[in-house]
């Protein structure tokens, strides 16, 4: 059965502890692929969450320690039960509290999937913080000049940390030990709306709980959200902003199909 498909079939539970900010986008993008989104952090309910939920996406955006407390809990119950952990570490590069936050997901849950843009990803396999805000730094995008080395050093974290990086921008790499992919999908005007990223994050985790394939799910997720900006670009007429451009962009998922995904996919192997 095809990924979206079995995600409208099977229905999975997506257990968000997230930010205040993109919220709401997050769970209706999970909803128009077909999961159904629980968005909770209170400590005490971590554990009877895990058990039901699918997957749990981990989102560091608007982080306090109450919510870190709770990302822990919940994130070992879930590899305990063998289930799905995603990380967007969203800012990661504003301050030591987040890279120290990440460290302790990394060693004590240890998420199968971490996705953020080409900043965010840069100060997790360099320990070294890139970018001054939730958004790319320009002297942080990727070019043909230093994409192979980009792909080894993600590809060395991927091996020491057994987990596959996807790292978002104007294109965007997913990554794992011995594979690599580019995705050429996107519009620029995604980068005019503040949760694309978490968008698309939301996004794999929902496909991540239907789908057999880690890697082929996360390229796949992916190409399906630069679609989606695709066709939501189509949609912009006179008068519309950004605003309008986040709504069409949740309901190209909505009325996305296996075929379009499939059609419209637009990526290389480079590894
Ligand atoms: N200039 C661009 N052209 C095409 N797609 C883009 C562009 N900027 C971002 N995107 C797409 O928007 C989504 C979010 O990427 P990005 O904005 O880099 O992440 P984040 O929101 O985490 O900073 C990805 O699907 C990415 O491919
Ligand atoms: C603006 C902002 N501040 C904290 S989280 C957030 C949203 C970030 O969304 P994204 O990582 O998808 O750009």
């Amino acid at each position: 059965m095809d990924l979206l498909q079995a995600c409208r079939k099977y229905a999975p539970l997506v257990h968000c502890i997230t930010n205040y900010v993109t919220v709401n986008d997050c769970a209706n993008v999970i909803i128009a692929s077909g999961g159904r989104p629980l968005m909770a952090d209170e400590i005490t309910e971590m554990t009877e969450i895990a058990q039901k939920a699918e997957v749990l996406v981990i989102n560091i955006g608007t982080l306090n320690q109450r919510t870190f407390t709770a990302s822990l809990a919940a994130g070992k119950v879930m590899r305990q039960y063998g289930k799905m952990v995603l990380l967007d570490p969203v800012g990661i590069g504003v301050s030591t509290f987040r890279q120290k936050a990440v460290q302790e997901i990394l060693t004590t849950v240890k998420p199968q999937v971490i996705r953020g843009n080409f900043s965010e990803i840069l100060t997790l396999i360099s320990g070294q913080q890139h970018g001054s805000g939730v958004d790319i730094a320009q002297t942080d995008q990727m070019t043909q000049a230093t994409q192979d080395g980009l792909i080894a050093q993600m590809q060395d974290f991927c091996q020491q940390s057994d987990c596959i990086l996807i790292a978002s921008g104007p294109e965007d790499l997913i990554v794992n030990s011995q594979q690599a992919y580019l995705v050429q999908n996107g519009h620029a005007l995604m980068k005019d709306v503040t949760g694309t990223g978490c968008q698309l994050s939301a996004l794999i985790g929902a496909l991540l709980g239907a789908g057999q394939d880690w890697t082929k799910t996360c390229l796949t997720a992916t190409c399906m959200w630069g679609l989606a900006g695709e066709k939501a670009a189509k949609k912009i007429t006179v008068g519309d902003g950004n605003a309008s451009y986040r709504n069409y962009l949740i309901d190209a998922v909505y009325q996305m199909t296996d075929k379009e995904v499939k059609e419209g996919a637009n990526y290389v192997k480079l590894r």
